[in-house]
């Protein structure tokens, strides 16, 4: 594959602009979308996400803390023996009592969390900086020393509200105490792309080298993906997302919008390491499971994502669909629709569904065909059956 999904020169030397090896995906639709208001899964409905996106080949996904109750601590149980490739973590808080039950219910790692920010600190746990870091050597040194097979992320909740010598102070201290990834979560969806950007590489020169930097961004602000695009940019290795983007509030990055970012900068990467084609499934899976519709403008499985309207597009689209499309539609398994009856329609649109059609239009013929679809369209919607019959009444006209 070339980069011609960018650029019309086919010839051009396959050079990907972000390698989609340099990141990877923790899906939390398991968590993360618990959290969201329709998000309720049952046991097997677990498994069939586990399962989905173990298929679709997500690196990472990240479950519920065993906490919630003990059938949540049955059912991760569950997912971990089902021998997925997927490695699956769990979700706790920086506390004991929830560490010693995460670590029996066999799980690749733990993601712990801790809130920094002044919210937090005062309204949720009532801890300081030196408290929260004081946790984590206790928690973290427990890890190290019973499970040093369990990988550990460490994250500062609500940390784009944080005061960055806080951060860098907390990111410091367990990038010592040896964790394979810190995490940076935009938890009420505040942070802006350059902030996002410019955090990920300040924390990266107090971390270790070979530590890991997850995302976390909320879409309040409607800037989850962006955020998410400027952390990889800036050296983020892992970046969380739920299928439709479910979870608190509005949601989180979701991970078909993510994709279709991050497919403009290696088309290739993306397809030898996910199955793209198997999206749409996802997609309808969780709408069915959460008892809402996909929204019409969803990222590439929106009803309406490859739609094609205006007489100008249709005229190009024909000849080379890349001339309206950021990407092919198929790549994700889904198709194009061209939408040649309206009353921004044009000749070239109308004259290639004549010839689908068998029909031939001269010049004159065919301007006067489409000023007439244009009319009729300009009152009424015209659907592909009504335009079929006018084009085959008015070419003997
Ligand atoms: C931004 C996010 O999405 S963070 C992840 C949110 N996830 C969840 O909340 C998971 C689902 N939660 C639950 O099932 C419950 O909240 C439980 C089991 C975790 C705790 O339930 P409860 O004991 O009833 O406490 P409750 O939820 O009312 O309050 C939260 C407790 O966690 C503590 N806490 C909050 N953050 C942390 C943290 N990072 N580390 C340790 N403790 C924390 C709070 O101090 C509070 O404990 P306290 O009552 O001793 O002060
Ligand atoms: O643990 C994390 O990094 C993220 C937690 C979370 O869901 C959030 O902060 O919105
Ligand atoms: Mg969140």
């Amino acid at each position: 594959m070339t980069n011609d999904i960018l650029s019309p020169d086919a010839d051009a030397p396959y050079t990907p602009l972000i390698p989609a090896h340099s990141w990877a995906i923790i899906d939390s639709t398991l968590r993360e979308g618990e959290q969201f208001a329709r998000g309720n899964f049952k046991t097997g409905d677990k498994i069939e996400i586990a399962r989905a996106l173990d298929a679709f080949g997500v690196e990472f996904i990240e479950v519920t803390t065993p906490m919630v109750s003990q059938q949540t601590q049955a059912d991760i149980r569950q997912l971990t023996e089902l021998g997925l490739n997927a490695k699956i973590l769990t979700h706790v808080r920086c506390h004991m009592d929830d560490v010693q039950r995460a670590v029996d219910t066999g799980v690749d790692g733990l993601d712990l969390l801790f809130g920094t920010s002044s919210f937090l600190r005062e309204f949720s746990h009532g801890k300081n900086i030196g408290q929260i870091i004081e946790a984590a050597q206790e928690v973290i040194g427990w890890i190290k020393t019973n499970r040093p097979d369990l990988q550990i992320r460490f994250s500062a909740e609500d940390t784009f509200r944080s005061e960055e010598a806080d951060l860098m102070a907390v990111y410091a201290a367990v990038s010592k105490l040896g964790v394979h990834r810190v995490g940076l979560a935009d938890t009420v969806g505040v942070a802006t792309p350059r902030q996002v950007y410019t955090l990920v590489r300040e924390v990266r020169k107090v971390i270790h080298d070979g530590c890991g930097i997850e995302f976390h961004g909320h879409n309040d602000t409607g800037c989850a993906i962006s955020n998410a695009y400027e952390a990889v940019e800036a050296g983020a290795t892992h970046i969380d997302t739920t299928i439709l983007g479910i979870g608190e509030r509005n949601g989180i990055t979701p991970l078909g919008g993510f994709l279709a970012r991050m497919f403009t900068f290696d088309p290739q990467g993306l397809t030898e390491k996910y199955n793209l084609e198997l999206l749409p499934e996802l997609d309808r899976m969780i709408a069915r499971m959460v008892d809402l519709p996909i929204p019409w403008n969803n990222y590439l499985t929106g009803e309406f994502a490859y739609n094609h309207k205006a007489g100008m597009h249709l005229k190009a689209i024909y000849l080379n669909p890349g001339a309206y499309e950021a990407i092919p539609p198929g790549v994700f398994g889904v198709g194009r629709r061209i939408q040649a009856a309206s009353k921004v329609t044009g000749k070239h649109a109308i004259g290639h569904r004549a010839r689908e059609l068998g029909l031939h239009y001269g010049e004159d013929a065919l301007r006067r065909v489409t000023d007439h679809i244009k009319a009729l369209a300009e009152h009424n919607e015209l659907d592909d059956a009504h335009l079929e019959q006018v084009l085959r009444e008015w070419v003997s006209a």
